[in-house]
């Protein structure tokens, strides 16, 4: 079972710049949430805070907090917090030395896996789960790099998996996919909504739609509006959110 995120007055700040300007939300467990807004608006910053990434940024600072369940993010070992908090990235970055299943097996063996048998057991579960088993199970010693770039970003997805986090973040999965791969991810982050809370940044309102329940609308750092996704995309509350999605700026 996920747990669900609660952030309240969350604030960012590269240097003096102040980025994210007090974001209060519930991010649901067991469901996927699309972050969306023009180029800019925070998007990005919003969801690296919720691995504490944000802070590894020279001069990247917070105020505010975020609670994973009960748990404060920011009381807890930031090491810890990436072990729950899975992230995923615009460009499929696997490591490039590495095979197709060392890439898996990597964080296995840092949390302290030994066993060799849970380690290909788990391997092949999380290839399974990001539905890329098939594709790779005769070529698991094969370079990463070997691979299409979907099929890469899908391998991504794997790794993230393969600790077994609560909580997975997509910053623009799909962006640098062809429409195959991109339809591909979506289908998966609707199989892996019931098991994980996850956060989807995105540029492309169809993908929201298609695979968001709830959406966010960001706006110069702010939260506009926060509503089940048919909500957002038919009967918006807020004018810049409804100009948004309708493509009036962006
Ligand atoms: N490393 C950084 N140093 C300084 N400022 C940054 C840095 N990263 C982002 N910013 C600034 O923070 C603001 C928000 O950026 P962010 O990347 O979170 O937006 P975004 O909504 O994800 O944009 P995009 O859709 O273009 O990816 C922007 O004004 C950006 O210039």
């Amino acid at each position: 079972m996920s747990q669900s995120i609660s952030v309240e007055n969350l604030r960012a700040w590269y240097g003096d710049h102040l980025t994210l300007k007090g974001i209060t939300m519930e991010l649901e467990a067991n469901r996927a949430t699309a972050i969306i807004g023009p180029s800019g608006c925070g998007k990005s910053t919003f969801i690296r805070c919720l691995n504490r990434l944000h802070e590894t940024i020279p001069h990247g600072r917070v105020s505010g907090s975020i609670k994973l369940g009960d748990e404060d993010l920011y009381r807890m070992d930031p090491v810890d917090v990436r072990r729950v908090v899975g992230m995923v990235f615009q460009k499929a970055n696997p490591f490039p030395t590495m095979s197709i299943f060392e890439n898996v097996a990597l964080g296995l063996r840092i949390g302290g896996v030994r066993s060799k048998a849970e380690i290909i057991e788990r391997v092949e579960k999380s290839l399974r789960m990001a539905a890329l088993w098939d594709e790779v199970k005769d070529r698991l010693r094969e370079p990463a790099t070997a691979l299409s770039g979907g099929q890469q970003q899908r391998l991504c997805i794997a790794r993230a998996l393969a600790i077994e986090p609560e909580v997975l973040l997509m910053d623009e999965p799909t962006s640098a996919l062809d429409p195959g791969s991109t339809l591909r991810v979506e289908e998966l982050v609707q199989a892996l909504k019931s098991s994980y809370t996850i956060v989807i940044v995105t540029h492309n309102m169809q993908q929201a739609a298609r695979v968001a329940d709830k959406t966010a609308f960001f706006l110069n750092g702010e939260l506009i509006e926060y509503a089940d996704t048919a909500i957002i995309f038919t009967k918006p509350s807020d004018k810049r959110t409804e100009d948004y999605v309708t493509g009036r700026f962006g």
